[in-house]
């Protein structure tokens, strides 16, 4: 007998990682990729300049004012909003090809940006983590450690994580990014626990429908 469990569609899911600056929202994302190479990541665009080792098109696709707004007035993008004085924002495109073809979305995004895509239609797929620092010094000894932005790009962003931090009640799950294995395992957790919510419907209808044959045909 066909196994039902085979026999599915599934939606995928939208996994939005929000947190202030510097809390390892990037590195978990990086570490999640790894594990699960089916999960798409939405490449953003931003009018920010490249850091130093950033390729266009894979950590962003780097665009001038003026391609942004192009994108956003062609209806291109999914949600975008301004952060730290450049703007961001989420091609819409490959996000529904991956939705489409069941695959997973990761997004690296700020609070605005969470807030616009769990308002969408697409509303009912998203799961939304916020990552916490362990304390204050510790965000910005990040910062500094990541030894990637200026001393005022740095002032700049810790100014602003207190209000980025108001925001983590909206999200589904919170996580304090101390030991980064044991936050990477709790993500992971996430994950898995949302999948099979996910597919308790549709996997799970077929199944017990075959159950049911088995018991009635004995
Ligand atoms: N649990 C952790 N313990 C110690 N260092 C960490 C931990 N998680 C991340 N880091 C380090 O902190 C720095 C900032 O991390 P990351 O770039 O992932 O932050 P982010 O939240 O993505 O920042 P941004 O919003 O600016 O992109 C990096 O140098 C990273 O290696
Ligand atoms: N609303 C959106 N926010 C985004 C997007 N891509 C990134 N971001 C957020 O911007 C800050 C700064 O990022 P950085 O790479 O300059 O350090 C960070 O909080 C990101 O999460 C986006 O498409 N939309």
């Amino acid at each position: 007998m066909d196994t039902p469990l085979q026999n599915t569609t599934r939606r995928g899911l939208l996994l939005i990682l929000s947190s202030p600056s510097g809390a390892g929202k990037s590195t978990l994302a990086r570490l999640l990729m790894g594990w699960d190479p089916s999960i798409r990541f939405s490449v953003s665009a931003t009018t920010r300049a490249p850091r130093v080792g950033e390729a266009d098109g894979r950590e962003y696709y780097f665009r001038s004012h003026d391609q942004f707004t192009g994108m956003i007035a062609g209806g291109e993008m999914l949600e975008h909003a301004e952060v730290f004085g450049n703007f961001y924002g989420s091609p819409k495109g490959p996000v529904e090809d991956a939705m489409r073809e069941g695959r997973d979305t990761l997004f690296d995004i700020d609070w605005q940006g969470g807030q616009q895509i769990r308002n969408s239609v697409l509303g009912r797929d998203v799961v939304s983590i916020f990552v916490l620092p362990p304390s204050i010094a510790e965000l910005e000894a990040r910062l500094r450690g990541r030894a990637q932005d200026s001393d005022d790009v740095i002032a700049g962003r810790m100014a602003k994580s207190q209000s980025e931090i108001s925001h983590w009640a909206e999200y589904d799950y919170v996580l304090v990014n101390r030991e980064l294995d044991q936050t990477f395992a709790r993500l992971r957790s996430i994950l898995e626990g949302e999948r099979l919510r996910r597919d308790r419907q549709p996997q799970l209808s077929g199944f017990v429908r075959g159950l049911n044959e088995e018991f009635e045909a004995r």
